[in-house]
């Protein structure tokens, strides 16, 4: 008999209690796409769908024990890093990231939950912008992260494309900035890679349920890294998983707030074979 041994992937990013973003997002991305997730809790954060009630943030050093702990076991083939809460556990991950311990580091510089809460300080922007983001191979900020990131206010800070070719040029990482709080009928990401623009624009879904996008889409972006696929490729299956993953969870409640999408198709009646539940 033969057997497969999947590819393993890392993610360093905080817990959210509520499941639908977060370290929680991403696991689930991770076994969707059948990869195997390890992680490093950076925060554990007291949420749900409606908010961020308290966020405790883990010391660097712990951060790092974790990270080592999988590094020195697993052989990791892609990271991700997701809500940094500190500038010191920025620092921390851009120096193992410098010393060549973290391949194909996907960055997700998570800033602000879609509820509104502020996940990262001003040092923490500062030390993105220093330390980490010419590590990585993707970052994948929305246009608020973005315009954050790149220093950029007015039209400008509107503008994905103006954004992703500003950072795309200051760190050489491949930039997705991601459109899903833009308006409009299609939904775009733009991508800077190698000095080129590109526009991968889908329908936008009428759903509410988008809880846990961004962490989706980085950890999608992830998944396909550490199966081989190019950068590009990786990019754009990341963005077909996500739109499905919003569009089967469209339709189900769970929270009183925008809640998570449907990573394994458990809401949609053709799937058949799902797990019990309510009818919505
Ligand atoms: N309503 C929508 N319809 C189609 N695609 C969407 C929609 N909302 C988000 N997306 C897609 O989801 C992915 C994440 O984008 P988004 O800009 O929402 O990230 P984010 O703001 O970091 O997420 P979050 O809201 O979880 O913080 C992108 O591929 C984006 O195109
Ligand atoms: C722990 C943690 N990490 C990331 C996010 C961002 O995700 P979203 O903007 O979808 O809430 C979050 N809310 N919580």
């Amino acid at each position: 008999m033969t057997s497969r041994t999947p590819p393993v992937v890392l993610s360093i990013a905080g817990s959210d209690s509520g499941g639908g973003a977060g370290i929680q997002a991403d696991l689930r991305t991770f076994a969707a796409l059948c990869v195997f997730g390890t992680t490093a809790v950076t925060a554990v954060t007291a949420q749900n769908t409606t908010g961020v009630r308290r966020v405790d943030v883990l010391p660097p050093e712990a951060v790092t024990a974790q990270v080592m702990a999988v590094l020195d076991d697993l052989p990791v083939a892609a990271v991700k890093t997701g809500m940094l809460a500190d500038a010191g556990t920025v620092d921390a991950v851009a120096g193992m990231a410098a010393a060549e311990r973290l391949p194909n580091l996907v960055v997700d510089p998570v800033m602000v939950a879609s509820s509104g809460a502020v996940l990262a300080s001003d040092d923490v922007v500062a030390a993105y912008r220093r330390r980490l983001l010419h590590l990585a191979t993707v970052v994948t900020p929305n246009v608020a992260e973005a315009a954050v990131l790149a220093d950029v206010t007015g039209a400008a800070a509107a503008d994905q494309t103006v954004l992703a070719r500003i950072l795309g040029e200051r760190t050489g990482a491949t930039v997705v900035v991601t459109g899903g709080h833009a308006g409009g009928p299609r939904c775009a990401d733009v991508v800077w890679h190698a000095g080129e623009i590109q526009v991968l624009a889908r329908p936008r879904l009428a759903t509410g349920n988008t809880h846990g996008s961004g962490c989706t889409f980085a950890a999608a972006v992830t998944a396909g890294l550490a199966t081989g696929a190019g950068v590009l490729e990786a990019v754009q299956a990341a963005g077909e998983f996500v739109h499905a993953a919003l569009r089967s969870g469209s339709s189900w409640r769970l929270g009183a707030g925008p809640g998570p999408l449907d990573h394994f198709g458990w809401s949609r009646p053709e799937v058949g074979t799902g797990p019990a539940g309510t009818e919505a």
